[in-house]
C-alpha cells in the first residue's frame, strides 16, 4: 500500500500466515457456511476451517503469484451481481475497490476470499483455483474482514484476536507461544492492549472494527481483504489504521467509499457499478469529474497536488 505523500511501496512480501476463508460454496444457493460451526462464526476469520485439518496445500503453476479475479460472475437471486471482473493485485499493493451502494464490491472481496464461490470465472491462489488450495491453506495465506461481525458466545477481544491463530494451528492443539505473539503484536497495533480482557459485546462499533482489523493482523496474512474497514471509526483512527495497513507487507484489496481516502492510499483503484468494473487504474486516472459523475451521478473538482489527486465535490 501507498502511504500518502510518499508514493513508497512495501517491500517484500511478508513470510507466509494467516487467514482463513471458508470452504468455497458450491452452487445453486452458494454462501458457505460460516467457520467451523461455533457460534462465534461472525467473528471468525473468514473461512478458517478449525476442523479441517491440515490438508497438503497443493502447488499452483511457476511464476503464478498471488490472489486473482478472472473475470468471476456471481449470480444470485436470477441477478447478476458481479458480472465478468477480473482483478490482479501486484504483490503489494493496495487496490481499492470503489463503486456506489450495492455495485457489487462486498461480493467481489468474498469471491476473492472464497467465501462464496463464482458462478463464472474463477479465483485463484498462486494460479491454483481456491477449491484446490483447500480453505485451511487459503486461511493460511488470505485474511477477509468484513462489514458486520458479530458472535453470540461471549468473547474478549483477545478471544476474539486469537481466532486469527486458528489456521496456523494444529487441530485441538493448545497456542504456542508464536501465536501469544501474534495476538499481542496485533493488539498491540491496532491500539487495543488495554481493551484485550473487556467483553467483545461492551466494544464500541470503531474498536470491534480494529478488534476485527487486529484478529486479521494475527493470521499474518499475505493477502488482506478489507470492507469498508474505516465505517465507525473517527478520522484519527480512519487515518491510524489506514497508515497501519499501509505499513503491513501484504497485498491489500479495500472497499472504500471516500474517495478522498481511496485517492491518499491506494496505488490502484477498480470502480464497480452495477456489477461491472467501469474504471481501473491508478487514482490520478481514475477519479475524474467524468467519472465521478457518471458512477455516482455526483458534480465533483478534481486537483492534483503533489502525491495523489483531491477530490471536492460541489452542491447540484
Ligand atoms: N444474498 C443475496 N441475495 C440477493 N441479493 C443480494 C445478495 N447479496 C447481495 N445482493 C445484492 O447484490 C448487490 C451487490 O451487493 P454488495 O453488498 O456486493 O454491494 P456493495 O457494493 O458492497 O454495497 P455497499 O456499498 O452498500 O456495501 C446489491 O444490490 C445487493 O442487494
Amino acid at each position: 500500500m501507498r502511504r500518502p505523500g510518499t508514493g513508497a511501496r512495501p517491500g517484500p512480501v511478508a513470510p507466509p500466515g494467516t487467514g482463513a476463508p471458508p470452504e468455497p460454496a458450491v452452487p445453486p444457493e452458494p454462501a458457505v457456511p460460516p467457520g467451523p460451526g461455533t457460534a462465534a462464526a461472525g467473528v471468525l476469520p473468514t473461512g478458517h476451517g478449525a476442523a479441517d485439518g491440515g490438508e497438503p496445500a497443493e502447488e499452483g503453476p511457476a511464476g503464478a503469484t498471488g490472489l486473482r479475479a478472472e473475470r468471476v460472475g456471481r449470480r444470485t437471486g436470477g441477478r447478476l451481481i458481479v458480472d465478468g471482473v477480473t482483478l490482479a493485485p501486484r504483490t503489494g499493493e493496495t487496490v481499492g475497490l470503489l463503486g456506489p451502494n450495492g455495485s457489487g464490491k462486498s461480493t467481489l472481496l468474498r469471491l476473492l476470499a472464497g467465501v462464496l464461490a463464482p458462478s463464472a470465472g474463477v479465483v485463484t491462489l498462486d494460479g491454483l483455483p481456491l477449491p484446490r488450495v483447500g480453505r485451511r491453506a487459503t486461511a493460511r495465506r488470505v485474511a477477509a474482514v468484513e462489514q458486520h461481525a458479530h458472535t453470540q458466545t461471549e468473547l474478549t477481544v483477545r478471544d476474539v484476536v486469537a481466532l486469527g491463530r486458528i489456521p496456523h494451528r494444529r487441530p485441538w492443539s493448545a497456542a504456542s507461544a508464536a501465536d501469544a505473539r501474534a495476538v499481542a503484536l496485533a493488539l498491540d497495533r491496532t491500539g487495543l492492549t488495554d481493551r484485550a480482557g473487556q467483553s467483545w459485546h461492551t466494544l464500541s462499533g470503531g474498536e470491534r472494527q480494529r478488534a476485527q482489523i487486529a484478529r486479521a493482523l494475527a493470521q499474518e496474512p499475505r493477502e488482506l481483504l478489507l470492507d469498508e474497514p474505516t465505517n465507525h471509526l473517527d478520522i484519527q483512527h480512519q487515518l491510524d489504521l489506514l497508515d497501519l495497513v499501509a505499513g503491513l507487507p501484504v497485498t491489500t484489496v479495500i472497499a472504500l467509499h471516500d474517495l478522498n481516502l481511496a485517492a491518499m492510499y491506494c496505488d490502484r483503484l477498480l470502480v464497480l457499478r452495477a456489477g461491472r468494473a467501469v474504471a481501473e487504474g491508478t487514482p490520478a486516472e481514475v477519479l475524474t469529474p467524468d467519472l465521478i459523475e457518471r458512477v455516482y451521478g455526483v458534480r465533483a473538482e478534481v486537483t492534483h497536488g503533489p502525491g495523489h489527486p483531491v477530490v471536492r465535490f460541489l452542491r447540484r
